[in-house]
């Protein structure tokens, strides 16, 4: 339990900001190496331990490390654009307009020859009409056509006019999609190079948690054997979030709440992760020692934010990795992993950082905050947290609440934003899929309906 008379509180973006300030100031440490500041993070030097080589089919949702070049000239040869036959455009180039030649001792595969969709004209003809111009004779060895090509080679494509050998298909930077894998393929390209996926270590730490799948008998409740424990259940929001952003997530056993055992399991992780999230102990209880444990091993960005929930989020870099602390409770969990995990895994891949938010517009106002369960004369009783704002400019919002919402497209093509009641995480609030961050504090006037609001989706 460390003293909290003295705490850096940061904003989410001030956080965020220090946090990427103090990666890009990391000696080769972390992401990107020898980039230089403001430049394009894919235009320089790539650190090696940074890039991998990966089949074309996995290369979807990773991020290209290099420019990726066609390595042939496609189509390879003359291409029939349609379904068609083939014809020489020396028969038809001194006809009349609208003369057409006569084709009653053409012969199949000399005067003419069936030629499909993308596949290579046959050998000598270079020009080409669709089928619905041809009347194809039983034995399909003779034709009558009822138009004639406008011009020499047309109904074909010509080699290389898809792509030119050495032609860029993706830059790096790319997320590839699966149109972007097939385009590379398509330039006979079976391996790409991307950029390794950032390995994010969980440290789950408490005493009381336990992994779920205890069994229960209903009969002697009593002597349920998790009875006073907690399912350790951030894991698993962590896994997802991780590979979702396409990292790859390293496990770690629970880690009880003692200084020394936090204190090896930071160091070991920093040895084998990239990023390392350690969850709760992150407030002022008597067994709570993240931040204590990060100060001592390394330099501390910040002890918590400025928004509930998610206040007791904290950022440390120990031994150049970054650490991001987050409450226990799964709710701000969420919410956190989202706001200080996800700009540094994007920083590591090369992406821009920040997530863009949706501009929604609210339905109705948000329901009014309510006071705690002891609050007499709007004065918090002995079980309420006290204020705690630090300094912040007149005007501006001394604190944020995360609101949950419900957000749908309205019938006129609006998004349109509903709030959901209830703390974030809570039971009424399960059937948001948005949130926003609600500025409060003296002044500030909450958004009304019709409001266009700022909301990120779950
Ligand atoms: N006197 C005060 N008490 C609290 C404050 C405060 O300012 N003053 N802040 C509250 C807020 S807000 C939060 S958030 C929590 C933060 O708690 P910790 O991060 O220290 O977490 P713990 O106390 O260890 O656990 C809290 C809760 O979360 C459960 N938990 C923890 N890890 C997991 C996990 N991996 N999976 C599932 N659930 C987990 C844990 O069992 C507890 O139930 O402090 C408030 N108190
Ligand atoms: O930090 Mo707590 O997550 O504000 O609820």
């Amino acid at each position: 339990m460390r003293d909290h008379s003295q705490h850096i509180q940061l904003s989410r973006e001030q956080a965020v900001s220090s946090m990427l300030e103090a990666m890009d100031a990391a000696p080769a440490g972390f992401g990107w190496a020898n980039i230089a500041a403001g430049e394009d993070l894919h235009s320089g030097e790539v650190a090696r331990k940074c890039c991998e080589q990966v089949a074309l089919a996995d290369s979807v949702g990773r991020v290209l490390a290099y420019d990726v070049v066609s390595r042939c000239d496609m189509p390879s040869a003359l291409t029939c654009a349609m379904d068609s036959i083939a014809l020489h455009w020396s028969d038809f180039e001194n006809l009349a307009e609208g003369e057409l030649p006569d084709t009653s001792a053409w012969v199949r595969g000399v005067d003419w020859q069936f030629a499909n969709t993308g596949v290579a004209m046959p050998e000598g003809f270079d020009t080409a009409i669709v089928i619905e111009h041809v009347q194809v004779s039983e034995d399909q060895q003779h034709v009558t056509i009822d138009a004639a090509p406008s011009k020499q080679g047309a109904g074909t494509r010509p080699a290389g006019s898809t792509m030119k050998r050495g032609d860029v298909l993706a830059t790096a930077g790319t997320v590839v999609t699966p149109d972007v894998a097939a385009r590379m393929g398509t330039g006979d390209n079976a391996v790409v190079p991307v950029v390794r996926k950032p390995r994010v270590a969980f440290i789950p730490t408490g005493n009381e948690l336990v992994p779920a799948g205890i069994p229960l008998d209903p009969t002697r409740v009593d002597q349920f054997a998790a009875r006073g424990r907690n399912f350790e259940t951030n894991s698993i929001l962590v896994r997802a979030k991780v590979e979702a952003w396409g990292g790859q997530f390293v496990p770690f056993d629970i880690v009880c709440d003692e200084r020394p055992e936090i204190e090896a399991a930071i160091k070991r992780a920093c040895e084998v992760a990239d990023i390392v999230v350690l969850n709760a102990g992150s407030s002022k209880g008597s067994d709570d020692w993240s931040c204590e444990v990060m100060e001592e091993m390394g330099h501390m960005i910040c002890h918590q934010t400025n928004h509930g929930p998610g206040h007791h989020s904290s950022y440390a870099v120990v031994d150049n990795v970054p650490i991001v602390g987050i409450s226990g409770p799964s709710g701000g969990a969420s919410f956190t992993l989202d706001f200080y995990l996800r700009p540094l895994m994007r920083k590591y891949l090369g992406l821009n950082p920040i997530v863009p938010k949706t501009a929604a517009r609210l339905t109705e106002a948000f329901p009014a905050p309510k006071h705690g369960p002891g609050a007499k004369n709007g004065k918090p009783a002995g079980e309420d947290r006290p204020r705690e704002h630090p300094d912040h400019a007149p005007g501006e919002p001394e604190f944020f609440g995360i609101r949950p919402l419900r957000v749908e497209p309205s019938a006129d093509g609006v998004l349109e934003a509903t709030p959901i009641d209830g703390r974030p995480g809570s039971k009424t609030a399960w059937g948001a899929n948005a949130f926003t961050m609600m500025g409060m504090g003296p002044g500030i006037e909450p958004p009304a309906a019709g409001d266009i609001i700022e909301v990120e989706f779950l």
